[in-house]
């Protein structure tokens, strides 16, 4: 890894960086289009990373697919910036300029698959009270929304991306949408480490690719039985029926409880099919602090606003968020 980065750095190429943990699918692939697009190299990583697994939780079962995400991976490939912008009208006969070799097109130059031990050099356990080495945590950060149901896990993610963000040493990192606090407590922490791998405002956020009735796109939604996947939509159905409560300026509660209401319904439905709804939480929370949001916020003041939560599905634990707002005034 690190004789690949040298030489990278040597040539004078950019390197954007795709931390992932397999189970490939079009969500990854729409952070890896990005990063071809922007930089010279992609390298993405493939690490089912046990520290941010509580005990409880699926770290035994989690989708393992490498002979899958190699295969995906090495189909993809972009026309370079350069080549896409020079193309000649086909009408002109082309100039000498056009006739110039065109640049081949840009696909993922690394995939980068570390073990647990050169990650975790002094060991691992997922109890936090016998983990022994160097941990990561952003205080003040990481127990709201997803880390009030997952207590540990913004540590693990934390630990690991430093360790990742050593490792690959990334001109520019790319997050999903869908784990919105994952992405912005990642920006706050290279910020708060002084990290130039990335620099903070290079760890880019990109949108949740969805299929096509709504429902995000994740790893996890391979654990859902086809009754299950049915009712799966239902947090994104209730996270837009609270945001239309939001537009009309009633507040937040009334907003989240429309939102409970609408998966209340959907869970008798369910249950009369056999399938289990659990609600975890939905909440509304600030970008910045991630604070919930006074009850007396409107969309009128401007802010932006997360829109999130995570629903049991069966046993699938899924999670959602909808930003409402201007997300680009988005600061961390
Ligand atoms: N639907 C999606 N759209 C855009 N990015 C996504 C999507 N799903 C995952 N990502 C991003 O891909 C990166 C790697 O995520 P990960 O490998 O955990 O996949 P996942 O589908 O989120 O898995 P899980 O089921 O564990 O949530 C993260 O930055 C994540 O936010
Ligand atoms: C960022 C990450 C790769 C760290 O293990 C993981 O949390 C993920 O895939 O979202
Ligand atoms: N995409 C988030 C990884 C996790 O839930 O563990």
């Amino acid at each position: 890894m690190r004789a690949w980065r040298a030489l990278a750095r040597a040539q004078g190429k950019t390197v954007g960086f795709v931390p992932t943990m397999g189970a490939l699918h079009d969500g990854h692939i729409s952070l890896v289009r990005r990063s071809l697009q922007e930089n010279d190299h992609t390298i993405l990583s493939i690490f089912v990373n046990p520290t941010q697994f509580a005990p409880h939780e699926d770290l035994a079962s989690y989708p393992r697919t490498l002979a899958g995400d190699l295969k995906l991976l090495t189909s993809i490939s972009l026309p370079t910036p350069d080549a896409a912008h020079t193309e000649p009208p086909s009408s002109l006969p082309p100039s000498s300029a056009d006739r110039a070799a065109p640049s081949p097109p840009r696909s993922v130059s690394a995939i980068f698959l570390p073990s647990v031990n050169t990650m975790y050099p002094s060991g691992v356990s997922q109890v936090q009270a016998q983990q022994r080495g160097t941990f990561v945590e952003v205080a003040g950060f990481s127990h709201q929304m997803e880390g009030r149901t997952r207590p540990t896990f913004f540590r693990g993610v934390a630990t690991v991306c430093t360790k990742l963000f050593n490792a690959v040493e990334p001109d520019r990192a790319y997050f999903g949408q869908k784990d919105l606090q994952q992405a912005l407590l990642l920006r706050r922490m290279c910020r708060d480490l002084l990290l130039s791998h990335p620099a903070p405002e290079r760890l880019h956020i990109v949108p949740t690719a969805r299929a096509a009735d709504g429902l995000a796109l994740s790893s996890r939604n391979a654990y859902l039985s086809p009754a299950e996947r049915g009712y799966a939509t239902t947090l994104q159905q209730a996270l837009r029926a609270a945001q239309s409560v939001w537009l009309s300026s009633l507040g937040r509660e009334a907003s989240l409880s429309h939102a409970r209401a609408l998966v209340e319904d959907a869970r008798v439905r369910a249950s009369e099919a056999g399938v289990t709804l659990k609600l975890d939480y939905v909440e509304m929370n600030d970008p910045e602090s991630f604070d919930v949001v006074p009850e007396e916020t409107t969309p009128g003041d401007g802010r932006p606003v997360i829109l999130s939560g995570a629903l049991w599905v069966g046993r699938t634990r899924l999670i959602d968020n909808l930003i409402l707002g201007d997300e680009r005034s988005i600061v961390c």
